[in-house]
């Protein structure tokens, strides 16, 4: 298993950054009944593991029983039916899901799957909470249409289903989405607080850290926790004893990104385009989201032209 995610804390009481959120986010479900949440904040800040906690201070150890399912959902959309594929993750209590997978065809996730998931009432069994958790990924990348219909959902189901919202920029998030939950902003850890998990990690792991080595590394992962857990985790498996000199490698698809850069800017030609096209969907296939590989194609563009 990767450190990324042996190491991601199960509980909230075992946080180690936003331990602050974490504590109001305990009394919010200890004491009242818990709202729609919007959780929103930059890739690898700790959403994720916030959420992941919360179920499980709602539901208990069962929350972490999740099964994985590749479903194909048959949508009636007018004049004719189409067949969406989606991936869920489910426990007894939640369900966990992008509805922007679906492209375009993101609105017929919401009006018909969504709205199916949340209208099965979990049974009200004593002592345990009477609602299920619809956890949606990327509500940011929902297109205008998506957004209304979810709104919709939230208001006709919100007594017995509780969305939680995970998303980068709540300013892509339609107001009256927005208006309909609690916002829950998750800052970009610190460069102090990077450095406090890092060595955390590396004592459960027996590892002798050099001096001011955790710290180059928080500081070479633009403030992700994901990222500075990754480059410290490739930096064990390409040379230990660790030193002090060591370099930490760049993310691989960085590389791969900066190459493209580099083929554009030295070449202009119709092959030179074939090639670097090719690239581009080689990234895509793995995932990269284009913002970010258009991003940093500009970035080293930009190097090349202020060398020049
Ligand atoms: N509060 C925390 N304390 C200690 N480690 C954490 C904490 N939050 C996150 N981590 C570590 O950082 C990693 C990345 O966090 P997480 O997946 O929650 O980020 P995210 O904000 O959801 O990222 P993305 O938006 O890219 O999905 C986790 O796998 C975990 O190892």
């Amino acid at each position: 298993m990767l450190w990324v995610d042996k190491y991601r804390p199960k509980t909230l009481d075992h946080v180690m950054v936003h331990q602050d959120i974490a504590q109001n986010l305990k009394k919010l479900v200890t004491e009242q009944d818990c709202p729609h949440l919007l959780f929103y904040g930059p890739p690898g800040s700790g959403k994720k593991t916030l959420i992941m906690a919360l179920i499980r201070q709602m539901f208990g150890p069962s929350a972490e029983k999740v099964k994985v399912e590749n479903k194909t959902w048959k949508v009636d959309a007018g004049s004719r039916t189409l067949d969406i594929e989606l991936t869920t993750l489910s426990s007894t209590n939640h369900v966990e899901l992008s509805p922007s997978d679906a492209g375009f065809q993101d609105r017929y996730v919401v009006q018909e799957i969504i709205k199916e998931i949340a209208k099965n009432r979990p049974i009200d069994t004593k002592g345990k909470r009477g609602f299920k958790v619809l956890v949606l990924n990327e509500v940011d990348k929902l297109s205008r249409e998506a957004q209304h219909s979810l709104r919709r959902t939230m208001e006709k189901y919100s007594a017995y289903c509780r969305l939680i919202l995970c998303c980068n920029s709540s300013s892509k998030v339609t107001e009256a989405i927005r208006s309909r939950c609690l916002n829950v902003r998750i800052n970009a850890p610190t460069d102090e607080e990077i450095v406090k998990v890092l060595e955390f990690i590396g004592n459960k792991e027996g590892l002798q850290l050099p001096s001011g080595f955790a710290a180059r590394i928080a500081d070479k992962s633009n403030r992700s926790l994901r990222r500075a857990i990754l480059s410290f985790e490739t930096c064990r498996v390409q040379q230990y004893p660790l030193t002090s000199k060591q370099v930490i490698p760049p993310m691989d698809w960085e590389e791969y990104i900066a190459e493209i850069a580099s083929d554009v800017m030295k070449e202009q030609s119709p092959k030179r385009l074939f090639q670097v096209r090719g690239k581009l969907y080689e990234l895509l296939i793995n995932c990269i989201p284009p913002e970010i590989i258009l991003k940093v194609v500009l970035f080293h563009a930009l190097s090349y032209v202020c060398i020049k």
